[in-house]
Formats: structure tokens, sequence, C-alpha cells
């Protein structure tokens, strides 16, 4: 690989997640403001995960923030699959809450399918039900789109605006919370998309064809400099945490991409400060649009 020098000539654009985050909030504030009920939104996490209990304690923050009607549940990681669904049927009949968020992953011992489908689609604000899922896939308005798929998609949208016509888009990846829908949206915006994966032959050819490369594989710097086609845009999903010794926590936060290696690429979105952030501030429009749907 040549190696590109970094200065700021030709370092790519920061895509500022933070930033963006900060102007749809701002939107949901007042969406929220002008609604007589207060959007409600329940997040419920079951054990002790240290990350997962940081991510669930931030979009409560947020909702709190945003003047919602905010609860967590925070089960022990032996509760049983019956007490999980009756919390979830009670979230689902309670007028105040219109989004429920089950954080995953649940420990092995639950069923997250079952789990998951037994939220009403309705106040699904994850987007991860069969019912959204399918919804999204025909077109139907009334999908309720992932987070973190809907977030990258507007940070797209500052770098190419809404339509993506004659775009090559590869997307690695295919979960069902980011690279499928993902790979939908994008195809809606009229780009070209390849859904890599595990299997897929000669990844970094194909990504060097890439003019929106989105790495959602939960790899730490798993996509390399050379990968990255000259002057793409490039959407990093993945955080991971890896040691760092330097940190007084001990640890930093990765993306999927080797960024300080995409020096060539057009704009690129920062871990920590991209997709993150966007997909707390989407959870959160989510919900708002739920009330609002209620409210009609
Ligand atoms: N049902 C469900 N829905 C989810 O949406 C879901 C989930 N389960 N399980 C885990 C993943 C992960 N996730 C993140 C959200 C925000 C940041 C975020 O804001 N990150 C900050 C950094 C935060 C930090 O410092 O740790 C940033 O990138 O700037 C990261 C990751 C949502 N997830």
């Amino acid at each position: 690989m040549e190696t590109v020098p970094l200065s700021s000539a030709n370092a790519p654009r920061l895509i500022d997640g933070k930033a963006i985050a900060a102007a749809v909030t701002e939107d949901v504030a007042s969406r929220a403001a002008a609604l007589a009920a207060k959007p409600g939104l329940a997040v419920v996490l079951v054990g002790e995960d240290p990350a997962s209990a940081v991510y669930v304690r931030m979009k409560s923050e947020k909702a709190e923030a945003l003047g919602f009607h905010s609860v967590q549940h925070s089960l022990p990681a032996e509760t049983s699959q019956d007490e999980l669904l009756a919390v979830v049927d009670a979230l689902n009949a309670d007028p105040a809450i219109h989004g429920i968020l089950v954080q995953l992953p649940l420990p092995a011992h639950l069923d997250s399918a079952a789990v998951i489908a037994a939220i009403d689609p309705d106040k699904d604000v994850d987007g991860l039900s069969v019912i959204n899922a399918g919804r999204l896939a025909v077109g139907d308005p009334n999908a309720i789109v992932p987070c973190t798929p809907l977030g990258s998609m507007t940070l797209i949208g500052t770098v190419h605006g809404t339509d993506l016509s004659g775009l090559n888009a590869v997307v690695i990846g295919r979960s069902r919370l980011v690279g499928l829908p993902m790979a939908l949206l994008l195809a809606k915006a009229n780009a070209t998309v390849t859904i890599a994966h595990s299997r897929t032959k000669d990844l970094p050819g194909l990504c060097q064809n890439a003019d929106i490369l989105v790495a959602a594989v939960g790899r730490p710097e798993m996509v390399k400099g050379d990968w990255i086609k000259p002057g793409a845009t490039v959407i990093d999903v993945g955080t991971s945490r890896v040691p760092d010794a330097s940190r007084k926590s001990g640890q930093r936060l990765v993306g999927d991409v080797a960024f300080a290696e995409a020096t060539h690429a057009g704009a690129i979105t920062p871990v920590p400060g991209g997709v993150g952030p966007m997909t707390i501030a989407m959870l959160m429009r989510n919900t708002v649009e739920a009330a609002e749907r209620k409210a009609r």
C-alpha cells in the first residue's frame, strides 16, 4: 500500500455525528413539547454487562433531558423468560409508554427473538420486530426503522444529499439491527448496494469500489486504509473497546475502520463521536414519532 501522509491538505472531512445528533435532538425536543402527553420511553436491561449498562444509562439520560417520561427496568441476570415477557406486556399496556427498548444481547438463557416479537410493533422503537422489518422491506411508511441505520443515512445525507443515484455502496455486515436495514435504506435512496460479510471473497477489492462504505462488523480496525477508495464516504458503525495502557481507563474505543490509515477518504465518521450519538438521537426521534402517531 502506498502510504499517504497525514496532513490537513488531504485529510478527509470529519462527519461530526455529535453535532448532527444535537440538531436532531433539538428538533425532537420541540416536537415533544408540542404534544399534550410527554413521549414515554422504557429501556429494559437484563444482567450486569458494564458496556450495556453505560449505553442504557445514556439512553435514559437523553430521554430525561428531552423532557420525556423515561423509565428504566434493570432486571437481574437470572430473570426468566416469563418474567421478562411480563415486563414487556406491562409496558405494552401502559398508555404512558410509547417506546420500548430491550437492550441486546440478552443473557444466553433468554430467547431474544421471542422477547422482541412480544413488543407491540408500534412501540418497537428499535425497529427490530418482524413487523417493522417487513414494513421497511416493502416501503410501508409506518415502519419504525432501526436507529443506527437511520442515523447513518442522515450522516450520509450531509455529504451526498438524499439521492444516491450512481453511487456504489458496500455494507460490511448483515445483522438484523444494522447491516440488513442499512442496505435496504441505501437501495431505497437509489444507491447500488452490495452486502458483504465473513464469507465474501476479496473483501478489500470489493470495498475499493465503494463510493460509500459502511462498516458494521464489530471487529476493531478491520477495514484497512488501502481498502478505501480515494474520496469515499466511510461510515464506521463499530464501537469496540481495546486495551490502551496510556489511558486512565486502561482502554479506548475504536471503530471497524483503521481511522489513522483512512487519510484519502473523502469523508469519515470518527469513533467516538460519529454513528454512536446518532443512534441515540434516532431512538429519541423514533419515540417522539411513536407518541405523535398515538396522539393522532
Ligand atoms: N436493543 C438494542 N438497541 C441498540 O441500539 C443497541 C443495543 N440493543 N445493544 C448495544 C448496541 C450499541 N449501541 C450504541 C449506542 C450508542 C453508542 C454511543 O453513543 N457511543 C459513543 C461513545 C460512548 C462511549 O464512550 O462508550 C460514541 O460513539 O461517540 C454506542 C453504541 C446501541 N445498541
